[in-house]
């Protein structure tokens, strides 16, 4: 269990969903600071800055942030714009730092967030910290990792908990930067239905023209904000380049987007979708009898393999059901990809059944080829 405050607690009662963060990747220089937050600040929907100070970069030599100096450029774009300011922290004299050029916002990044000797250092710093903290996903699918994490933060004493959704590494370069996995931040929601989930579609998109997109989907799994990279001039940018929107781009995206809630009190909308439910419901009950009768048939087999000496796998046949099966679901308008990992579930299954059949026989019940 997380205990937590809710976002609309943050800063205030007109703080709260959706929570939208822009701002560039790093803070460069005074000037791109501050053009990019009064712009920024023009766009209504966005409450929160963003900037890098202290880049965690993969390679030696590149822009390694512009450090403690920007905290001041941070200050003065806070009082020119109102925005709060929001940066990544990796190290406990980075959260010192921050806190004293008043930040309003952390965030602790994929990198550190995948080590949790430096989340406990960074907790041990965070201890009784009154600004919320947001915690990125980890580099790799670990959902345990993330929960440790938040844990750990939540543990210390902060309260005022986000998690964001920023994609995992692709192995393979190619198209999207980062894999959404949306399986992860959605299992995530489900066991802890009150910690906001923020969505960075820019990590995910790589691309700015694939930013929109990536957010529409994160808004239309329940997700309560995004943080969107946005930089005066992208294409200077001495970080992430390629994903940046400029302010004006962002304003147009957040205007064009539709921020769906996840409830409604129109009746008509419950009484319909309740009927629709329960047709799924009685569906669903269909489909798991199928699938026992079919178990069924499969331990029968399985007996009569016993009693024959005959091997468990049968892949011609499994070619031919996957054949067949695959077929039908194309003329049936099925996922070929979604009909084949169930199909190999339901062998998988079967296999176990059979196999617990054999290691159930009698001694002597099994044969030995000669
Ligand atoms: C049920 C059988 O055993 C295995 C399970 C299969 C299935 O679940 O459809 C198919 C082939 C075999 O690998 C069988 O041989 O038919």
């Amino acid at each position: 269990m997380l205990d937590i405050v809710t976002a609309s607690e943050w800063f205030g009662s007109e703080f709260g969903r959706p929570i939208i963060i822009g701002g560039p990747c790093s803070a460069e220089t005074r000037e791109q600071v501050m053009s990019t937050a009064l712009a920024i600040a023009e766009i209504k929907e966005v409450s929160i800055f963003r900037a890098g100070v202290w880049k965690p970069r993969t390679r030696p030599g590149n822009f390694e942030g512009a450090g403690n100096e920007a905290l001041e450029w941070l200050a003065e774009a806070k009082a020119a714009t109102g925005l709060k300011m929001a940066v990544e922290v990796a190290t406990p004299a980075h959260v010192e730092a921050a806190l004293k050029a008043g930040v309003d916002v952390l965030w602790v990044g994929a990198r550190t967030v995948s080590n949790p000797f430096s989340v406990q250092e960074l907790a041990a710093a965070l201890g009784g910290v009154d600004v919320p903290v947001l915690v990125k996903n980890p580099i790799n699918p670990d959902i345990e990792l993330w929960i440790g994490a938040l844990e750990r933060i939540n543990r210390a004493g902060c309260k005022k908990l986000a998690a964001i959704h920023r994609g995992f590494y692709p192995f393979e370069k190619r198209g999207l930067r980062n894999i959404p996995r949306w399986e992860v931040p959605i299992e995530l929601k489900r066991l802890f239905p009150n910690l906001p989930m923020i969505c960075d579609p820019s990590h995910i998109a790589g691309k700015w023209e694939l930013v929109q997109s990536i957010a529409q989907q994160a808004l239309d799994l329940d997700m309560d904000g995004l943080m969107i990279e946005t930089h005066i001039n992208p294409s200077v940018a001495l970080s992430d380049a390629r994903q940046q929107l400029t302010p004006a781009q962002l304003s147009e995206m957040v205007g064009s987007m539709s921020f769906p809630t996840s409830t409604t009190t129109d009746t008509s909308f419950a009484r319909c979708i309740q009927t629709l439910r329960q047709r799924i419901d009685s569906l669903d009950a269909q489909m798991l009898e199928l699938i026992a009768q079919r178990m069924k048939i499969a331990e029968e087999i399985g007996r009569f393999k016993l009693q024959q000496n005959v091997t468990i796998l049968q892949v011609r046949r499994f070619e031919q059901i996957l054949k067949d099966r695959l077929e039908q679901a194309e003329v049936i308008g099925l996922n070929h990809e979604f009909v084949k990992n169930l199909l190999e579930m339901v062998h998988k299954e079967s296999i176990l059944r059979q196999e617990a059949i054999m290691r159930s026989s009698g001694p002597g019940e099994r044969k030995f080829p000669c």
